[in-house]
């Protein structure tokens, strides 16, 4: 069998890696490890996006009363990950093959210099043929600075490092029509490039340890399909699930959601998910606005913005909306918005941004 990709990021929920005991499942863990460790041996460069902390921890420490949910989660994230890992490291020995632990958060994202080591590192174990176990830095990371869960993060990373594919696993088939359980509702298996799956047929319903539930990982799938980037949502509890959603041939039922074309320039692909750390908004008028979105490679200039929001300085990531408050991208503002304040509707000496610096969609 030809493997299909080449890199891929594998994400795996904290439901898949938990028993109903709220024991981690070192069984299926191993399962995991064994296909990781088939692929990575044909060539294939693989990185994991693990959750699992938190379960594992859970079931190893009761916190005292006087613990908040915060505090809770810190303590069993700050212990589970060790055991989690440590896991991991055994199973992968086994295999003569080397694990590393690369815990990360989301204001690494929003740091382009932070952004840049993050790659660096990944890429350093990759070349070294380690597998790198990416998750969450739970015990630092809370309420606003979180993550919405670790498919967003596998998301941020698959985009980030350029794979082929990202294997979103979790205890469903995939996408559903309605709710998995309920009679009638059915599989969907295909996604085309630029479709996206309406919310209401998702419900917000999750796992009994997952956080972010299926509305979540279709959103990201479908951003990060837009990107060029593969992505599958599949059951990680079938039977040889990675191997078979490597193979061309195979058609194990889950959702596929199919690529656009791939976007090349890593500046762009890192201001697509920065829309969290914006610091501030620009509108520009319907001439600005088709310029931008013509086929031409356009700049933003101060000549076409009528209005500023927030405050920010040079080098921070801005929205870019239209008259109507409908968002058209992202850019790195090229000045301050004291600046466009003063010089927006005339004519200025530089762009406020870059095309190089602007992704629209
Ligand atoms: N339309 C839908 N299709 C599939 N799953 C859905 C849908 N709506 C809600 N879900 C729920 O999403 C859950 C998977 O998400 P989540 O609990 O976050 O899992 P994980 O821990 O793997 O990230 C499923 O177990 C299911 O209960
Ligand atoms: N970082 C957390 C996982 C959070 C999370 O997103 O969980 P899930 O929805 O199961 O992927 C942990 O390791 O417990």
């Amino acid at each position: 069998m030809a493997n299909r990709y080449s890199s891929i990021v594998i994400k795996i929920g904290s439901n898949l890696l938990t028993r109903d005991d709220g024991m981690l499942n070192v069984a299926r863990m191993a399962h995991f490890v064994d296909q990781i460790a088939a692929l990575q041996k044909k060539g294939v460069r693989v990185i994991l996006v693990s959750s699992g902390a938190v379960a594992a921890g859970r079931a190893e420490v009761e916190p005292q009363k006087k613990h908040d949910t915060v505090s809770r989660r810190q303590l069993w994230s700050a212990v589970g990950q060790v055991k989690l890992i440590n896991r991991y490291a055994d199973l992968f020995r086994e295999h003569c093959l080397t694990c590393a632990q690369v815990l990360t958060t989301k204001e690494n994202f929003s740091d382009r210099q932070h952004y840049l080591n993050m790659r660096n590192c990944i890429n350093t174990l990759l070349e070294s043929s380690v597998i790198p176990i990416i998750n969450e830095n739970d015990a630092i990371s809370v309420t606003e600075l979180m993550f919405t869960d670790n498919d967003e993060l596998s998301g941020l990373i698959a985009s980030m490092m350029d794979v082929d594919a990202l294997f979103l696993l979790t205890n469903v088939d995939g996408v559903y029509r309605g709710n998995p359980g309920a009679p009638g509702s059915e599989l969907i298996q295909h996604i085309t490039s630029g479709e996206t799956i309406s919310e209401d047929l998702i419900s917000t319903q999750k796992s009994n340890f997952g956080r972010g539930g299926m509305l979540t990982k279709s959103s990201i799938a479908s951003k990060l399909a837009g990107q060029g980037v593969t992505v599958h949502i599949a059951n990680g509890s079938r039977l040889n699930v990675l191997t078979d959603l490597m193979d061309r041939e195979s058609d194990i039922p889950h959702t596929w959601f199919e690529p656009g074309k791939k976007k090349s320039n890593t500046v762009k692909k890192w201001l697509a998910h920065s829309d969290d750390f914006a610091r501030g908004e620009v509108f520009v008028n319907d001439g600005a606005r088709d310029a931008l979105l013509s086929e031409r490679a356009t700049s933003l200039l101060t000549i076409g913005i009528t209005g500023v929001q927030g405050q920010f300085k040079t080098g921070d990531i801005v929205r870019v909306k239209d008259v109507s408050g409908k968002l058209l991208g992202l850019g790195k503002a090229g000045f301050s918005s004291k600046i466009v304040e003063r010089e927006m509707g005339s004519k200025y000496d530089k762009p406020f941004i870059h095309y190089d610096y602007l992704y629209l969609g």
